[in-house]
């Protein structure tokens, strides 16, 4: 099966001199196209810095951080602009854009893929809100819809453009349970149609049965079993 992202030796940094802090320790990681891993751990323990490198976010410091066959360590800014248009991310509801309606939000999606033409933007962003239910609220703004619907806005907008690597991050903090079910279903189906492979951080345990695997995060290290396939549910 091919791997879609492949992490080995990677240590990060924050700060400089007497002030700097390591926070990601030697960290192995693999994962396959169309796997859906989940990190836990506690606060602050390196969840989201590890993925906001492997979506380009941040720089790689060392070691090796290969994401679909290109390594992103040494790579400069345009190389990371480019890897990052594989990518659909997904963090917490409050990243939609206020001003913008759901249609709007969701073509925002598309728009570092200039191929494509408005009109075929706007079908594209519009069939995609269809799909996660919100067909009827395609013109409403963000403070308009409630938890459930935002984070169904953020996952359309996130896989409008069929990511192949989707990072998410704590994507049903802000929801009650069932709300939170139907994202992270959502989720999970679409990824699974598209091929996409998907790394999600979260603390909520009544998520869990949706990964192929889960890996925890601990002080900076992934759990040593992180590469043995944990089957859960
Ligand atoms: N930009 C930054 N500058 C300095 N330190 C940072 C920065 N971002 C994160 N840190 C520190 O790095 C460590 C790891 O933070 P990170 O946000 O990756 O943890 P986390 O596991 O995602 O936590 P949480 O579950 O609370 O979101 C923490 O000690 C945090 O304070």
């Amino acid at each position: 099966m091919a791997v879609a992202i492949s992490i080995h030796h990677l240590n990060h940094h924050f700060g400089h001199g007497q002030l700097q802090k390591q926070v990601l320790f030697d960290i192995e990681l693999e994962i396959n196209s169309g796997e859906i891993v989940i990190m836990t751990g506690p606060s602050g323990s390196g969840k989201t810095t590890l993925l906001t490198l492997v979506g380009g976010l941040r720089s790689a410091q060392s070691g090796s951080l290969k994401v679909l066959d290109q390594e992103l360590y040494g790579a400069g800014a345009t190389e990371l602009t480019l890897a990052r248009r594989h990518n659909g991310y997904i963090f917490q509801a409050h990243n939609l854009h206020h001003s913008l309606t759901a249609l709007q939000n969701v073509k925002m999606g598309l728009e570092l893929h200039p191929h494509l033409l408005l009109p075929d933007m706007e079908k594209r962003a519009a069939a995609m809100l269809e799909h996660v239910g919100l067909g009827d609220r395609l013109h409403s703004y963000p403070d308009d819809l409630s938890g459930g619907q935002k984070q169904r806005v953020a996952i359309a907008r996130a896989l409008v453009s069929h990511p192949k690597i989707v990072l998410a991050d704590e994507p049903t903090a802000a929801l009650d349970k069932k709300s939170g079910r139907d994202v992270v279903n959502l989720m999970q189906t679409l990824a699974k149609e598209q091929g996409g492979t998907i790394l999600l951080v979260t603390h909520d345990n009544r998520i869990l049965d949706i990964a192929d695997r889960i890996v925890y995060m601990e002080d900076g290290c992934l759990g040593k079993n992180s590469n043995a396939l944990e089957t859960v549910g």
